[in-house]
């Protein structure tokens, strides 16, 4: 079964004279740790908006779990999706435990069950001593597991994230994704993007490459590297693809 189905997705920003999207399509199944991989501005935070249902599609499909995404199924899939937005998406003034209980109840999660799975993320995640500490205190490593803890405490079947792992030290990096791992064999679904092809390329079972609004390739990452002699790695293999001209 699909977890998720993108088909001939077209978007053209208001204003913008090319489209940022061109006729996308790809799938990935339920359960896998997929990558959607691409140069800058290749559309893959675009398409992570329309996903998640944040930026509309101009045509074509997206289904989420078995959903369309439409506005009759937009309440279903908000429960059904924790995002993980690229920038951090917290209130710089209030601690940790605010920020979350915040959130929590916008999920309707309240009281001590909201606060104990709160104090529960936050020691997973190395938080447990700057739990009443403000946001704009934190490192940008301990800002990225916050904006984690954020995502996931109505338990989502699919996250998505968009670039986890960006300017982190590798300690919150490897956290985030043995993490990720976890969260994954739980049985849920993962989206990340990420520009670092050596981390997806051992997170991921399936990953799309894209450039300029439309799907490359799409495979496991170990397969395109066998189906093609002259690649070492997945890096190669986006090499091999997208080529070396600079993006602007
Ligand atoms: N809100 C917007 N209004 C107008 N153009 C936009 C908007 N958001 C993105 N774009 C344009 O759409 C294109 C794709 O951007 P997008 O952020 O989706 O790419 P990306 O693959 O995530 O890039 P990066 O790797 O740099 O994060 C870019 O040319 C960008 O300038």
């Amino acid at each position: 079964m699909s977890g998720i189905s993108v088909k001939d997705l077209y978007k053209t920003y208001k204003g913008s004279a090319e489209p940022t999207l061109k006729g996308l399509t790809f799938q990935f199944g339920k359960g896998k740790i997929a990558g959607l991989l691409g140069p800058n501005g290749a559309g893959k935070t675009t398409t992570i908006s329309i996903l998640c249902g944040i930026v509309r599609g101009d045509s074509g499909e997206v289904i989420i779990h078995d959903l369309k995404q439409q506005a009759a199924h937009r309440e279903e899939i908000k429960h059904i999706i924790g995002i993980v937005p690229q920038q951090i998406a917290l209130y710089p003034q209030l601690s940790a435990v605010e920020n979350l209980t915040y959130f929590g109840n916008l999920y309707g999660f309240k009281g001590k069950p909201l606060q104990q799975k709160i104090m529960h993320y936050l020691e997973l995640f190395g938080l447990e001593k700057s739990a009443h500490k403000e946001i704009h205190k934190y490192s940008g490593g301990m800002k990225r597991r916050a904006n984690i803890i954020a995502a996931i405490l109505h338990n989502p079947k699919l996250l998505v994230l968009d670039e986890p792992t960006a300017g982190v030290d590798v300690q919150s990096r490897s956290m985030i994704l043995q993490f990720l791992r976890d969260y994954n064999s739980q049985g849920a679904s993962i989206l990340y993007t990420s520009h670092l092809l050596e981390e997806a390329q051992s997170l991921c079972e399936e990953v799309v490459i894209m450039d300029a609004g439309k799907m490359i390739v799409q495979g496991n990452p170990q397969t395109l590297i066998h189906q093609h002699p002259d690649c070492n790695n997945l890096e190669d293999v986006f090499l091999h693809f997208t080529g070396n001209a600079l993006r602007d």
